[in-house]
């Protein structure tokens, strides 16, 4: 895997919006149609993905490479009311990728031989 992979992921819009927004995905690229740009991604989830496809597709391997040793970061970046919550923390019905990596990880340390591992869970949530 690259160092830095950059998903997006879409969230259904509400019928409103979905009659005025002009982007389209196509593959793992967002466009408006008849405008020379495209924006090119490692993934664009679209708006009928579940998190835990999210989840399985990228992060769980970061967390695995935890386990080993090595350091890794996921961070939710984007605009108000655009689904980072929903992503990271999610819900009991879809819980998100925080509570779907603490499983994977204790169920991992439970595996390995070591018979002591520190885990120190922390959560940061910035709005500028
Ligand atoms: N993929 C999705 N499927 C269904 N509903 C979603 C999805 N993503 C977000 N939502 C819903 O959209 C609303 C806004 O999402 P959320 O609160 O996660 O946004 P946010 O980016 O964390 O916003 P803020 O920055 O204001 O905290 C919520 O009601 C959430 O349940």
């Amino acid at each position: 895997m690259e160092r830095i992979h950059v998903a997006v992921r879409a969230r259904p819009l509400s019928l409103e919006d979905a009659k005025t927004s002009p982007w389209r995905i196509s593959g793992n690229s967002i466009f408006i149609p008849n405008h020379s740009f495209k924006f090119e991604f490692d993934k664009i989830f679209n708006e009928h993905c579940k998190t835990v496809e999210v989840y399985e597709t990228h992060i769980k391997e970061i967390v695995a490479a935890a386990v080993r040793g090595f350091n890794g970061t996921v961070f939710a970046y984007g605009q108000t009311n655009s689904g980072k919550t929903h992503t990271m923390r999610g819900s009991k019905t879809e819980p998100g990728v925080i509570p779907q990596a603490v499983h994977d990880l204790f169920r991992m340390i439970e595996k390995v031989s070591i018979p002591l591992h520190l885990v120190e869970p922390g959560y940061v949530a910035s709005a500028h």
